[in-house]
């Protein structure tokens, strides 16, 4: 889920030992001294501004990090333009490393160990998202639930991902991703220039997405709504917002594009339910889903109202829309930057295909093209869409023998020095979808590392979705185009706009390939 964030401030961690500063002491300053209220005013503050370093030293102990955190705003600064190599610092400084960013202390971890330590000790840490989540998504959505809570809530929602639901999707996103690369090819012909591929992309993920939740139950002009205005939550999704959702503000602009999308997702959900009712065969995951529900062996367990399902819907779209979109953008650009490696996702097509390029893939052919899920899986490990997750300790968490981080603070473990382990993924930075073809290589024989969908109770839900969505467009666009990547200064910049995107965004020319 896009829970890609790093320092950002969750509403609920507000830890504020400063603000307690006891009564008593006030008054004693004040006491037989002729002291002005000046004087009293830049008393308290210098003793607010000493507490705050002395709390920061206390629970930093040994860790790496500042010796002293900016007064009040601590890391605020670094926050708001994250960059990969401000990161890198911090996740090389140590195992285990301290931040404070508005009195919000903030433990970082960064090696496989203590990164799954993490994600799995559901007792001492649980995910909070990035602090504009809960305005964006509404409190009530299920993905906030913690604990048993959280456990039976996804339980019913496995449903829609068994291999059953993934076939039917895997008809919807063939017809979406074929409209769309015609129409990046008709695009192309009026102007066969390099075009950034960052919103074409981004439409073509959301539109598959749409249709695979709802099918036929969404109109065409809602989803193009719900396209134009997804940007603004991507857009909210930022380290650090304006606090109050005031109009004008990104969350507000956000807030107002939850509302149109759940409006049609709550529409969707009343027209499933009423095609389900008359006899429909399913034909989106509403459909699965309602069918599910209706079954006789359900009966008993939960409901689920119109509105609720809108809010799982919209939750996934959160969870994926800009993590699916990184990850895409990536595979174009890793493919066309190694056309050897394009070349043998190519051979693989015309073994599968068997020459006939305009047949609809179906999950068995998927099945048939392991080169291609490597290349996915390799892709995705260079540049992980997102790198870490923000977890917050719910009581004080002896996370190693002589470091315990206290109850209240923030902990991010994150993925990328996993995945860039050199002694598991030899040569780290270099693309090498060969390394996933060895069962027993030392890629295969750990996969503990390979923490792009997270771990534990919290692991991705849409994990074989989106690898599937992924391999279905990359395999499409092998046959359909050549594309040819614009090398620019920026191409191998990073820009963290809740995942990771190619600063230019990734500019492609498309030739369309023919067949004779
Ligand atoms: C390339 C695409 C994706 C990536 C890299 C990705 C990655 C992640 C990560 C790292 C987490 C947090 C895991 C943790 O805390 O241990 C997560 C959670 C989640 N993801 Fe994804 N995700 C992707 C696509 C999707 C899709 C397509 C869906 C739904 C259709 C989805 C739905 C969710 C949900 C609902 C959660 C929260 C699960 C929970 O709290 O139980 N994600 N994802």
């Amino acid at each position: 889920m896009d829970r890609s964030a790093s320092a950002s401030i969750p509403s609920s961690t507000a830890d504020s030992p400063l603000y307690a500063f006891p009564a008593s002491t006030f008054s004693t300053l004040l006491q037989g001294k002729p002291a002005t209220w000046l004087y009293t005013t830049l008393a308290v503050v210098f003793s607010l501004l000493a507490l705050e370093q002395a709390v920061y030293r206390y629970k930093k102990r040994h860790l790496p990090g500042d010796r002293w955190t900016i007064p009040i705003i601590g890391k605020f600064a670094d926050s708001v333009s994250p960059s990969m190599e401000g990161y890198k610092k911090q996740w090389d400084s140590g195992a285990l490393s301290a931040i404070s960013v508005f009195n919000i202390f903030i433990v970082m971890a960064s090696s496989n160990e203590f990164s799954r330590k993490i994600l799995n000790s559901p007792t001492y840490a649980e995910p909070c998202l990035v602090h504009s989540a809960k305005q964006v998504l509404r409190p009530d959505n299920w993905v906030f639930l913690t604990g048993k809570d959280h456990v039976e809530y996804r339980r019913g929602l496995n449903t829609l991902f068994t291999r059953k639901a993934l076939g039917i999707y895997t008809s919807i996103q063939e017809t979406i991703t074929r409209k769309h690369l015609t129409q990046w090819l008709e695009r192309a012909a009026k102007d066969p220039s390099p075009q950034p591929i960052m919103m074409t992309a981004r439409h073509l993920n959301i539109d598959t997405s749409l249709r695979v939740f709802c099918g036929n139950h969404i109109p065409e002009h809602a989803a193009l709504d719900i396209n134009d205005k997804y940007w603004a939550i991507t857009q909210s999704l930022e380290l650090v917002n304006f606090p109050l959702a005031l109009p004008g503000t990104k969350v507000y602009k956000a807030i107002q594009a939850r509302k149109v999308a759940l409006y049609w997702l709550e529409l969707a959900a009343e027209k499933s339910k009423l095609s389900m009712a008359n006899g429909g065969e399913p034909e989106c995951m509403l459909d699965e889903w309602v069918q599910t529900l209706s079954h006789p062996n359900y009966k008993g367990k939960r409901e689920f109202s119109n509105l609720e399902m809108a809010m799982v819907l919209f939750s996934f779209l959160f969870a994926s829309q800009d993590a699916m979109s990184s990850g895409l953008i990536y595979g174009f650009q890793h493919l066309a930057d190694h056309p050897e490696i394009l070349a043998k996702v190519r051979e693989e097509q015309e073994r599968v295909r068997q020459g006939n390029y305009e047949a609809p893939l179906t999950l068995e052919m998927m099945d048939e093209m392991p080169y291609l899920q490597a290349v996915v899986k390799e892709s995705m490990r260079v540049k992980p869409p997102v790198t870490m997750v923000p977890y917050k300790c719910t009581k004080a968490f002896p996370i190693s023998d002589n470091y315990t981080v206290p109850a209240n603070s923030m902990v991010i473990p994150s993925f990328f020095n996993s995945l860039h382990d050199a002694e598991v993924y030899p040569d780290p930075e270099r693309f090498v979808p060969e390394r996933w073809l060895d069962p027993s290589g030392s890629a295969n024989a750990n996969p503990k590392n390979y923490l792009v969908f997270g771990s534990g109770p919290h692991r991705c839900i849409g994990l074989e979705y989106a690898t599937m969505n992924m391999a279905l467009v990359l395999a499409t666009a092998a046959v359909m185009f050549d594309w040819e990547h614009e090398l620019t200064p920026e191409s191998d910049k990073v820009d963290i706009i809740a995942t990771l995107f190619p600063k230019d965004g990734c500019r492609l020319k498309l030739t369309p390939r023919t067949y004779a």
